[in-house]
């Protein structure tokens, strides 16, 4: 397990490498010291029951969401479920499977991200809708460390394209994203 961690990182890190490139940054502007030297990686293990997802009803194998960080590592069993909707704001909502590639991984790019490239790159709003067979899946979250300010790159900025996020921590932002989360939770769940 922390050989998958620390091999999947160094993908991640591989990846944000490009992304930094791409944004008109140094390779490694990520990976410098108090921005993701120290990531909160967070490696969660997936397991989804074999029941059907009905939307209709509102059940899902996970709802509607983006991820928090910079981007996201997923690897999966072969089971098909993950989907995306390339267009967050269209409505309706367009759904599109994702295929499971055997040996690869899916790669969702995260709100800090976002804010971080002042929406050049934008976050993936993806959902798992489980087709009447278990699936598992392991998710590798890379975000900056906690301290890290993450606040519109200069070089995404433009008379064209202002800042659209004020500067925040990442500690600061994840926690939001926490409290935002669980203040929707049912009562009985929060055990209060
Ligand atoms: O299991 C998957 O394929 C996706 C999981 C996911 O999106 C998440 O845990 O944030
Ligand atoms: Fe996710």
């Amino acid at each position: 397990m922390e050989r998958y961690r620390a091999e999947a990182t160094m993908v991640g890190y591989k990846l944000a490498g490009l992304i930094a490139l791409s944004l008109n940054l140094e390779k490694d502007f990520f990976r410098k010291p108090g921005r993701m030297d120290h990531p909160i990686a967070v490696l969660r293990l997936l397991h989804y029951s074999g029941e059907l997802s009905v939307p209709e009803n509102g059940t899902f194998g996970c709802g509607a969401h983006s991820d928090w960080g910079l981007l996201t590592l997923l690897a999966c069993d072969g089971t098909p479920g993950l989907q995306i909707c390339q267009d967050k704001h269209a409505r309706p909502q367009i759904w599109e499977d994702v295929p499971c590639i055997e040996g690869a991984f899916v790669v969702n790019l995260g709100d800090m991200l976002e804010r971080w490239s002042n929406n050049l790159f934008k976050s993936t709003l993806h959902r798992v809708m489980t087709v009447g067979k278990e699936r598992y899946s392991i998710a590798l979250f890379m975000d900056p460390n906690f301290e890290c300010l993450v606040e519109c790159l200069e070089t995404c900025i433009s008379e064209d394209n202002p800042p659209r996020f004020p500067p925040i921590t990442s500690g600061e932002y994840l926690l939001s994203r926490y409290q935002e989360t669980h203040s929707q939770a049912p009562a009985a769940l929060l055990n209060v």
